[in-house]
């Protein structure tokens, strides 16, 4: 696919979930660095690469699986000596990122699974590969488990969580949003995934997930976050705010609609923030940890990043 196509497809939706669209992302500028003819000149490989990886970071602004998975491939790149060695430090970083996102989402499985007691009903919202990944996994293990699934407004992506999770025979209740208070007395625990997790341990994931965590703590039911280490920001250390992506309005309210009441403004946000205090866990490939531990991980795991901000702010100190 066109390093385009990739992008189109993130815009529309029809590439989503936070690790799905840097996993496609990555593969695009690996196959996109294919077609790429040879000059003998690295600067304009790089150069070219930027373009491509600035367009997929365009795409969507708030998972930062996005921009973390561009730079896990793009840095090392940005320093090769030559275009050959350019070329294949892409190659190497974009199958490694594949593998080892999928080797993550197979070990966040087994780790969450084990959060799961046996006879438990669980509670989840819109459609994570890593909470699913749990949810599937303790059932595999033989555990007997009910799930509680949203319908998520306004797409809808609580059809997919029932469609595989009928797949897999575990029973299932569907629910519309606003009903996750009432149902929460039903349900032993609730179970998402993360779009991006800040410094503070918030965790920022589909609209309603913050209320659904809300009625949680209030019910004194647990609430677990399923998270790969490339899920974290760390530029939140510098006071970064997570951008919270406004959609048409018209996913909301067709604009026919909309047209006849001019005294009404639609609002279309499509991610929320859970603070830290309404969070139990976090789980990652790395292990399980609360969610005030959210800067180690990127310490840990994206030492990057943290390299990075030492530099803007030595920079900054020149300056
Ligand atoms: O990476 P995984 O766990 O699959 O999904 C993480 C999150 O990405 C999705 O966003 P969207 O549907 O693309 O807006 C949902 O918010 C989901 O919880």
């Amino acid at each position: 696919m066109s390093i385009n196509d990739t992008a189109d497809k993130i815009i529309s939706m029809e590439i989503r979930g936070a690790g799905k669209i840097a996993r496609e992302a990555v593969s695009a500028l690996r196959d996109h660095a294919e077609t790429l003819p040879r000059t003998g000149d690295v600067s304009i490989f790089i150069r070219e690469m930027e373009l491509a990886a600035d367009l997929l970071l365009a795409t969507r602004p708030t998972a930062v699986s996005l921009p973390n998975a561009v730079q896990i491939v793009m840095r090392d790149v940005r320093s090769a000596s030559n275009e050959e060695a350019a070329r294949r430090i892409l190659r190497e970083k974009a199958n490694e990122f594949i593998w080892s996102s999928r080797t993550a989402l197979d070990r966040i499985s087994v780790m969450g699974a084990n959060h799961i007691p046996d006879g438990s009903v669980v509670m989840t919202h819109c459609n994570s590969s890593a909470a699913l990944g749990s949810i599937i996994e303790a059932k595999r293990q033989g555990k007997d488990i009910e799930v509680y699934a949203t319908e998520v407004r306004p797409w809808n992506q609580g059809r997919i969580t029932i469609k595989t999770l009928n797949d897999h025979e575990i029973p299932t209740t569907y629910i519309v949003d606003s009903a996750a208070r009432t149902m929460m007395k039903e349900v032993d625990l609730v179970i998402v995934g993360a779009d991006a997790i800040t410094v503070n341990g918030a965790v920022v994931n589909k609209i309603g997930t913050s209320q659904i965590a809300l009625c949680a703590h209030e019910a004194r039911k647990n609430v677990i976050v399923t998270a790969e280490t490339y899920k974290f920001a760390p530029r939140t250390i510098l006071g970064e705010r997570i951008q919270i992506e406004e959609r048409p309005t018209n996913e909301v309210l067709p604009d026919d609609i909309a047209a006849g009441l001019p005294f009404v403004r639609i609002k279309n946000p499509v991610f929320d923030v859970t603070p830290a205090e309404y969070i139990d866990l976090i789980i990652t490939e790395a292990g399980a940890i609360p969610p005030h531990l959210a800067f180690t991980i990127m310490r840990e795991y994206l030492g990057w990043g943290l390299g990075e901000l030492q530099n803007q702010f030595l920079s900054l100190e020149k300056d």
